[in-house]
C-alpha cells in the first residue's frame, strides 16, 4: 500500500473531528481524515488535499502539526504495510460536509469511540492528546484487525 496521511482537526474546545469511513480500507471505522500519497505530492500536500476532499475543510500546509509517524504492518498481508504521517490541525476554514467517503462528527477527547476505531488507536491517540509526539510500529495479526504488537516511543520532534 502506498504511504498515507491521517489528519485530526481539533476545535477551540479541544474536540476532535472524526469521520466514519463509508467505503474502502477501514470501512465503518471512525478515523481521522487522510489517504494515500499521490505521485509528486508531499505528505503535507496529501494531508491538505485529503482533508478538503473528505470534509470540505481547507487548511494551509504550514498549519498542519506533524504529531506522529507510524509504521503500520500486517503479518498476513504485507502488501498493506505502509507508513502513516499523522497530523493535528487547529486552523482551518470551510463548512464541514458529509462526503461519499466520510460521515464527520465531533467528539470530546474523553469520548473517542475507540471500540469502533482501528484497534491500535486506543494505545497511541491518547499519547497525542496529551501533547506527546510519537514514532513507532503497529503490527496487526493474521486477521488484519487484532493488534499483534505495538512499539511506540516519544520523540522530541518529527519532520516530513
Ligand atoms: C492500520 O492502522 C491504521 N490505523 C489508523 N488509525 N488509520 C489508518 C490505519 N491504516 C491506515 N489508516 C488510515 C490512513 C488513511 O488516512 C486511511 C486510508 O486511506 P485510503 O485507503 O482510504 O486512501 P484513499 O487515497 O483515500 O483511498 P482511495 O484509493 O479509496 O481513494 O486510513
Amino acid at each position: 500500500m502506498r504511504d498515507t496521511t491521517l489528519c485530526f482537526p481539533v476545535d477551540a474546545a479541544g474536540r476532535i473531528l472524526l469521520g466514519r469511513k463509508k467505503r474502502g480500507f477501514g470501512v465503518s471505522k471512525w478515523n481521522g481524515f487522510g489517504g494515500k500519497l499521490e505521485k509528486g505530492e508531499t505528505f503535507r500536500q496529501c494531508a491538505v488535499r485529503e482533508l478538503w476532499e473528505e470534509t470540505g475543510l481547507q487548511a494551509k500546509g504550514e498549519d498542519l502539526e506533524l504529531v506522529g509517524l507510524l509504521d503500520f504492518r500486517f503479518l498476513a498481508a504485507p502488501e498493506l504495510n505502509h507508513l502513516g504521517y499523522v497530523y493535528f490541525v487547529r486552523s482551518y476554514e470551510g463548512i464541514i460536509t458529509e462526503t461519499e467517503e466520510m460521515e464527520p462528527k465531533w467528539f470530546s477527547a474523553e469520548s473517542l469511540p475507540y471500540e469502533q476505531m482501528w484497534k491500535g488507536d486506543k494505545t497511541w491517540i491518547p499519547l497525542l492528546l496529551t501533547g506527546k509526539r510519537i514514532k513507532g510500529t503497529v503490527t496487526f495479526a493474521e486477521d488484519n484487525d487484532t493488534v499483534y504488537s505495538i512499539d511506540i516511543h516519544n520523540v522530541d520532534s518529527l519532520s516530513d
